[in-house]
């Protein structure tokens, strides 16, 4: 039996942090995966997603040069494979960077499906040599996207004794402790099972071999309203169907309703308060009907019909029971422990996905979920994930990025609460970019605790760091106020917001 301290099952964000962190500090380290290490984040969420929202950007810009600056600039036509080649290379590149630093740390890979059969015991089913032969589900391969380069001789691999493509089990047995990292995948909704061609996923989205000329999302969540705007960006028609009264409902009342606004503004049918009543998959397309806010029924024809409903743990093939442990109502493996993510069975943690709420569906935070849980493991202090202070972006055109309390969260804690809002267009770069968007600070009255910061507009995820900053760090808008903007910038519009909160407003009154 193979008696590592730590055996970390899936090697997404959540487990890959886990097992390079617990190697670093010299703990001897299994990392079970069934794929490809990078997991979803790396391989079909964020990063390509997010090379998708890059490309669409610079459609966007086409347009604006000319109708803005006087730029003569034509959009000829978007190279689909060209696109998806530069965003899969990138994919590419931090896989093998993640295989490196997995190797270079010293933490063993196994290449094969794990299973609980014990406390901390797993049996792994199907060793390869070869591993994540990388299939997309429903196989819209695209070359690049779903290349082995375990099969280009790329270190971060010892896994298989046995050779190439050789498949066989191993058992394995932790001394330390046993990390679940098995992440999550598209919740479906019954009578709607996605076909991978007319009723698509976000996985089938992108792998897609072209673009749609029309497609109903449905859903306004991050991957809804992502989705959305890059195919509204690459030249699709898109209706954007949220069963909720305003799209990213768990964000502020005011960035939902200056992202609709944005999001109309780019001729996205955006229908909040709506419900879709069925849908019929057809040769050429889908033809749906939807009940408005206004209680009136739609019909909607579109190409293709994008289910991004939220998502749902996964734990099939894992067999949780065997470790004494079970999934909640909804799948995810709850733990006792909250400060340690350590579920009720000694030594057993969990991190990523698979966590419920207040963890967050987030690369980051699972980042952060694998630091804490291999120090844990370690015997070193670490403290508890703060995911208060987690900040949340989405990377549509307009952006929105938060940390913290929205105006009606902190109000109905009991806080009593000031608010500050200003456009972004109140400062001179925001006028630059002439994309309007705004700076929304929530703080306790009387001076106290900045409790949360919302932004929306260009370029706003990457104006958030300073935010979580202070909302981590327990700040006051006085505290704020006394350190400088760089001007001009529209990170400015962000310390004006908070000068004014503190009474030194100079832009603002
Ligand atoms: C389209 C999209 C865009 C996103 N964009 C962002 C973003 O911009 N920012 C952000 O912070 N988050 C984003 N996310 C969310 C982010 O991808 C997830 O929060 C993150 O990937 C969770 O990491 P994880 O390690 O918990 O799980 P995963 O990344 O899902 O990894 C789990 C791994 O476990 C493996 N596995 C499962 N079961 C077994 C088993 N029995 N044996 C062996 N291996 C197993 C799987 O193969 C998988 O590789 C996005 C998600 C999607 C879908
Ligand atoms: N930028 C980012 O950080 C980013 C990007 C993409 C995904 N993610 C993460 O991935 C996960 C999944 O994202 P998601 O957008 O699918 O989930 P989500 O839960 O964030 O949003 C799903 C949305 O669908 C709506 N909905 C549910 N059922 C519906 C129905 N029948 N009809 C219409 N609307 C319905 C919900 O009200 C909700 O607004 C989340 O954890 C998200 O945070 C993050």
């Amino acid at each position: 039996m193979d008696s590592p301290d730590v055996i970390v099952i899936g090697g997404g964000t959540g487990g890959y942090s886990t097992a390079l962190r617990a190697a670093a500090l010299g703990l001897e380290v299994v990392l079970v995966e069934r794929d490809k290490v990078g997991g979803t984040c790396l391989h079909r969420g964020c990063i390509p997603s997010k090379a998708m929202l890059h490309a669409a950007e610079l459609v966007d810009g086409i347009a604006e040069a000319r109708e803005r600056w006087g730029v003569k600039a034509t959009l000829d036509a978007v190279d689909w494979p060209a696109l998806v080649a530069t965003r899969d290379d990138i994919v590419a590149r931090n896989h093998r960077g993640v295989q490196a630093h997995l190797a270079h740390a010293g933490v063993r890979v196994i290449a094969g499906s794990a299973r609980l059969t014990g406390p901390r015991s797993v049996r792994v089913e199907g060793v390869r040599g070869e591993p994540g032969v990388h299939d997309i589900p429903r196989g819209h391969g695209e070359p690049g996207a779903h290349d082995n380069p375990r099969g280009h001789g790329e270190p971060g691999v010892h896994d298989n004794p046995r050779g190439h493509g050789e498949s066989g089990a191993q058992d394995l047995s932790a001394r330390r402790g046993l990390v679940l990292a098995t992440g999550s995948r598209p919740r479906t909704l019954p009578g709607l099972e996605p076909d991978g061609r007319r009723v698509v996923t976000s996985d089938d989205a992108l792998f897609a071999p072209g673009l749609p000329a029309s497609v109903l999302v449905l859903g306004g969540g991050a991957i809804g309203v992502e989705y959305a705007s890059f195919h509204r960006s690459l030249g699709a028609e898109v209706t954007l169907v949220e069963a909720a009264d305003r799209i990213v409902p768990l964000e502020d009342a005011e960035v939902s309703r200056h992202l609709t606004r944005g999001l109309k503004k780019r001729g996205i049918d955006v229908r909040a308060g709506a419900r879709l009543l069925d849908a019929e998959v057809l040769d050429d397309g889908v033809r749906a009907r939807v009940r408005t806010a206004r209680g009136e029924t739609l019909t909607i024809a579109a190409e293709r019909l994008l289910v991004a409903v939220g998502r749902t743990p996964v734990t099939d093939g894992l067999d949780v029971t065997a470790a004494g442990l079970a999934t909640d109502e909804r799948g995810f493996v709850v733990p006792a422990d909250w400060d340690r993510l350590e579920t009720a069975v000694p030594g057993v943690h969990v991190v990523g996905d698979l966590l419920p709420p207040p963890s967050l569906g987030l690369a980051h935070a699972s980042f952060a979920e694998g630091l804490l849980v291999a120090e844990t493991l370690a015997g070193v202090p670490s403290a508890p994930v703060d995911y208060a202070a987690v900040p949340r972006v989405t990377y549509s055109s307009p952006q929105t990025a938060a940390v913290g309390l929205s105006e009606a969260e902190a109000r109905a804690r009991g806080h009593e609460v000031v608010t500050n809002s200003m456009p972004l267009t109140a400062v001179a770069k925001g006028m630059v970019h002439g994309q309007g968007g705004m700076v929304k600070v929530v703080a306790e009255a009387g001076g106290g605790r900045v409790l949360g910061v919302h932004l929306v507009g260009p370029h706003v995820s990457e104006m958030i760091a300073e935010s979580q900053l202070v909302v981590g760090w327990d700040a006051e808008p006085s505290d704020v106020a006394r350190h400088v903007h760089p001007h001009p910038t529209l990170s400015e519009a962000v310390g004006e917001a908070f000068l004014t909160l503190a009474g030194r407003g100079l832009h603002q009154q």
